[in-house]
């Protein structure tokens, strides 16, 4: 080519054409931004990987440009990222753009924040770390991590740890008929066995893990992503000092097949759900769905609910066997959707722990 193209430097020294407009305003809209993937936040500055998996991959730390206003960046988002994208120490980006979002989880609603906010971004899949004993395991708790990762469109792994205290059984039994993966762990020596069917059906997605307390959730993170810690304490270049506690979500690249992530949310126990519409989460019923056509305009679908053609469908059963097995189904999908309401921690002991 005989001509350069033109780039932002000769728009910059043109006089605009439409002379009296801002300079800012006649450059592309940031044309020169990179793609990058956010891996953590820390009290405004943002921790990325830009050029995730290509050949120039780097970590960045940016802050949101002010164009953005308040909107939320989040783990696990896809930004375009402008300014000092290089990465050297003490460089600092801007975030201009957040790339629509595949799936958004949310953290419950408290007593400090009654907002439901999105915490993290396009994962595929929820992982509900849960003790099989010591912590005892709790139902409830489970359910509503189902309702929050089918509301938003995740598939639900339960990753059942300490396998070497009590039999998984009964929660596969519970878990597996609603579509949840069930893998099971437990602690050899200083080894978790069982690691391959985690690894398995966490590859080449982005999973983010819950758990409460105690349940073992460091411990699996720990094996999986070997330098885990060291990866967690990145962002503080800004005060200087290491922090290695984090309270909100980060993504930590696990070894292995390219694209596979877990995001970490510490502190974080339950989700919120009070946004959950029953319609939306009968989505992840397909069977169910089909039926509930034929319910009434509104209907609440819950067990007290007037002609709900979920309970035909389980009357018209031809059967006793396909009535048990429609009425199992749509009991699971009941006690989910119950779950929705009350407190995250209601009907346990154990709830104020952690
Ligand atoms: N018996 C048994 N103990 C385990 C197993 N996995 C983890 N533990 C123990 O359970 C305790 C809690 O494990 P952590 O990994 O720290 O649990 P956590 O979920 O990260 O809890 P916090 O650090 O409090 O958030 C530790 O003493 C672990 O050694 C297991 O499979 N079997
Ligand atoms: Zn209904």
């Amino acid at each position: 080519m005989a001509r350069r193209a033109l780039d932002e430097s000769d728009v910059r020294v043109r006089p605009s054409r439409r002379g009296s407009r801002p300079r800012t305003k006649t450059r592309p809209e940031h044309a020169d931004a990179e793609r990058a993937l956010v891996t953590g936040v820390d009290r405004g500055r943002y921790t990325l990987l830009v050029d995730p998996d290509g050949p120039a991959e780097r970590v960045a730390i940016a802050m949101k440009a002010r164009e953005l206003g308040r909107e939320r960046v989040v783990p696990g988002d896809r930004v375009d990222l402008v300014g000092d994208t290089s990465g050297a120490a003490g460089s600092l980006a801007r975030i201009v753009r957040i790339a629509d979002r595949s799936t958004v989880l949310r953290r419950t609603a408290d007593d400090t924040d009654p907002v439901e906010r999105v915490i993290v971004a396009n994962a595929d899949q929820l992982v509900v770390v849960t003790a099989l004993a010591d912590p005892e395991p709790r139902t409830r708790m489970i359910d509503r991590c189902v309702v929050a990762a089918y509301d938003a469109g995740m598939d639900v792994l339960l990753a059942l740890t300490k396998a070497d205290l009590a039999d998984p059984a009964e929660l596969r039994a519970l878990y597996e008929p609603i579509g949840v993966r069930v893998v099971v762990t437990r602690l050899d020596g200083d080894d978790v066995s069982g690691l391959d069917a985690v690894r398995e059906a966490l590859a080449c997605r982005a999973s983010v893990l819950v758990g409460h307390s105690g349940v073992g959730k460091s411990t699996l993170v720990n094996a999986l992503v070997p330098d885990a810690a060291r990866a967690t304490g990145v962002v503080n270049d800004v005060t200087g000092r290491g922090r290695h506690t984090s309270t909100s979500a980060v993504a930590l690249r696990v070894p292995g097949p390219a694209g596979t992530w877990v995001i970490d949310t510490p502190g974080v126990r339950s989700f919120g759900l009070a946004h959950v519409d029953p319609d939306h989460l009968l989505g992840a019923f397909a069977d169910l769905a089909e039926v509930a056509e034929e319910c009434p305009r509104g209907c609440s679908h819950a067990a007290d609910a007037p002609d709900c053609a979920l309970d035909d469908w389980v009357a018209a059963a031809d059967d006793d066997e396909t009535r048990d097995a429609r009425a199992a189904r749509v009991d699971s999908f009941r006690r989910l959707l119950v779950s929705r309401t009350g407190a995250a921690d209601a009907g346990s002991a154990a709830g104020a722990a952690g």
